[in-house]
């Protein structure tokens, strides 16, 4: 089964948990545990297959033993980086986490990174309080060439929902292609087969 794993990003307070929770459950509870980093799993389908999803929620709160950026970003297929649009130093530290990524993911060799990155403004219900522009965000978004939302955890679950699907779909589209890569194609593995089944034969 294709195993997916998804780390949520972001600065304290964004609302990661509660894209997490409302994509898992449907509801928004208004406050969420955030003294440990967690892995929340779920089966999907996609395309008719079954996904097994892994969705890392970081604890903001500093305790030993937790893990750093690096870790998270090499861990994960895929990044749903939050701010928060009525927080403007929390969309200074997305656009740095979406760097970092960018430059650790480049070049090895996994994943195509382009459609790995989302980039999403929450709390849009805030929009009163607003300090991060569409506009900028979305310049953001093709200058590091990732996908770009905006939407709020408190009263939208389907836009919240669609996004996890496309990041699986996305990720999962990527996964096949490398399982192409590394697998013989039909003709070649019939040659292979040909000259080395041939030939363990007559031994
Ligand atoms: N108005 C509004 N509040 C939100 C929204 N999403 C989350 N919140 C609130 O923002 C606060 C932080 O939400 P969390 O989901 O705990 O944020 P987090 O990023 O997981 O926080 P840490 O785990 O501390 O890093 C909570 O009080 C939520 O109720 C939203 O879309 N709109």
């Amino acid at each position: 089964m294709n195993e997916i794993k998804v780390a949520v990003l972001g600065s304290e307070g964004v609302g990661k948990s509660a894209l997490i929770v409302r994509f898992l459950t449907r509801r928004f509870i208004g406050e969420y545990a955030s003294s440990s980093e967690c892995i929340y799993r779920k089966r999907l389908s996609v395309d008719g297959k079954p996904i097994n999803l892994q969705l890392y929620d970081p604890c903001s709160q500093a305790y030993e033993g937790r893990s750093t950026v690096n870790e998270q970003i090499q861990w994960a297929h895929g990044f749903i980086v939050v701010y928060d649009i009525s927080d403007r130093s929390s969309f200074l530290t997305a656009k740095a986490i979406v760097h970092l990524i960018r430059e650790l993911r480049l070049g090895t060799g996994k994943r195509n990174v382009d459609s790995l990155i989302f980039l999403v403004g929450n709390k849009q219900d805030l929009c009163h309080m607003r300090e991060v522009r569409r506009e900028e965000a979305q310049c953001l978004a093709a200058e590091c060439r990732c996908q770009f939302y905006e939407l709020s955890a408190a009263e939208h679950h389907q836009e919240v929902a669609l996004i996890f699907f496309k990041m699986v779909q996305n990720a999962n589209v990527g996964s096949k292609a490398k399982e192409r890569r590394r697998r013989p194609s039909g003709s070649m593995a019939k040659l292979i087969n040909n000259v080395f089944g041939k030939r363990r034969k007559s031994v």
